[in-house]
């Protein structure tokens, strides 16, 4: 049976699952950890919950790839590298050339570099992986999955920037978004646990990992992202501030006397939770502080800008009928959930306490009676690329 791979490389991870297809049977998956740094950690889970963990220094992805592709082979998951038929990539921005996958040749490979600088932080690590997989396996289909593409057909009033017409043609800025992958699939799971057809619903979904965003859906169609030109804009993140006044950047960086690739950084990656709380972007290091003055504010913001962008998009499509969570915070975290959904039912909304106790369910977590459903739907972006994956392989 083919083996298809979908990854999703970081500047030092990179996390992979392993397909049987079309059977869309997980048969391993893991993560790389600390690729670059001293102490890589090295996972694989496989089988009836198998587990195997290395500690040791890979230096760069492609060590990381080849470990993985030995591993596969040496612990038994594979016979020899052909069965694996097709490798997809998490790739974050399509920009203005992709509103689907594609088979990535070198001209795919080429524009995914211009694209950097509409996506700093992630497509440079996201062509570590495609390079590192088309050097130790070059017969085998590499698709570009795209966080863009859901997002690439918005109305034109919410894509574009309020700045002069000539810069925005000549330099193809405008809103792309990010996680679209996520958001198209979490909506389209809603609408089934709902049992409605997609085309008739107004659904909110709050993506919330470490980058997190927030989409408005309607008729199956993203109409309006909290992310923006990169995926720094919108709603507070781990490390990421969200939307600030422009003007701040320089005002601190005269301040500072720093330049704007060191204002970006501030702003990328030590902003939002960690910035705020100067403690940690990760959730789970922050809910046990909320004795702490600044945990506590820095939790009020985080889920009341998420609010205020529901909110907004509530007016963008004059109505919802179901608001998701999912990815790492969403999909963890009741106490999240709650404090984003109370506070809104005067548009009738409201959270059962005992449905939300729970934790990675699809499940609609509002009372009988809301008016507008929530619903936490674990999002599955591996398997929307290995999907993709297999429909372009067997008809190039
Ligand atoms: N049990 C939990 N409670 C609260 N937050 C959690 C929990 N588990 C994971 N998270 C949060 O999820 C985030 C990672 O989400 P994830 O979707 O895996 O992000 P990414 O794909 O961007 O790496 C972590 O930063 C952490 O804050
Ligand atoms: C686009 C984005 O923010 O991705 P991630 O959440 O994986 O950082
Ligand atoms: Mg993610």
């Amino acid at each position: 049976m083919p083996k298809t791979i979908a990854i999703n490389a970081g500047s030092s991870s990179l996390k992979w699952q392993l397909y049987e297809m079309p059977a869309e049977k997980v048969i391993a998956k893991g993560i790389v950890e600390r690729i670059g740094l001293k102490d890589s950690i090295f996972t694989i889970k496989y089988g009836e919950d198998q587990k195997y963990e290395e500690t040791m220094d890979i230096n760069d992805h492609e060590v990381a790839v080849k470990m993985l592709l030995d591993k596969l082979i040496e612990l038994g998951i594979l016979a020899s590298y052909d069965e694996i038929t097709g490798v997809g990539h998490r790739i974050v921005q399509g920009g203005k050339y992709y509103d689907q996958s594609v088979i990535i040749d070198d001209d795919v490979l080429h524009k995914i570099e211009e694209l950097a600088d509409f996506a700093p932080l992630h497509n440079p690590a996201n062509l570590m992986g495609i390079r590192a997989f088309k050097e130790l396996l070059p017969d085998v289909t590499n698709v570009a999955v795209f966080d863009t593409a859901f997002h690439a057909n918005m109305p034109e009033s919410n894509a574009r920037y309020s700045i002069p017409k000539e810069y925005r043609e000549k330099y193809d800025l405008r809103k792309y978004g990010a996680h679209g992958t996520s958001h198209r699939y979490v909506a389209e799971r809603a609408a089934e646990v709902l049992g409605r057809p997609i085309e008739e619903l107004k659904i909110i979904t709050c993506h919330l990992g470490n980058g997190a965003s927030i989409t408005a859906v309607e008729n199956g169609q993203s109409v309006d992202t909290s992310m923006g030109f990169t995926p720094l804009a919108g709603v507070t993140m781990g490390t990421r501030s969200g939307d600030v006044d422009p003007a701040i950047l320089q005002y601190l960086m005269h301040k500072l006397n720093i330049d704007i690739d060191e204002m970006l950084n501030i702003l990328n990656k030590k902003s939002g939770l960690l910035g705020l709380t100067g403690i940690s972007s990760d959730m789970r290091d922050l809910e046990d502080k909320l004795d702490n003055e600044d945990v506590k504010i820095a939790l009020d913001i985080f889920t009341d800008r998420i609010r205020k962008y529901i909110g907004s998009y509530v007016t963008t499509m004059n109505g919802v009928d179901a608001i998701v969570f999912t990815a790492g915070i969403g999909e963890n975290d009741a106490n999240v959930r709650a404090d984003v959904i109370n506070g809104m039912s005067w548009f009738g909304c409201e959270i059962d306490p005992d449905k939300n106790n729970v934790r990675g369910e699809e499940k609609v977590i509002s009372t009988d009676d809301s008016k507008v459903k929530v619903l936490l739907v674990p999002t599955d972006e591996e398997l929307v690329i290995a999907r993709d994956v297999e429909s372009l392989r067997k008809n190039s």
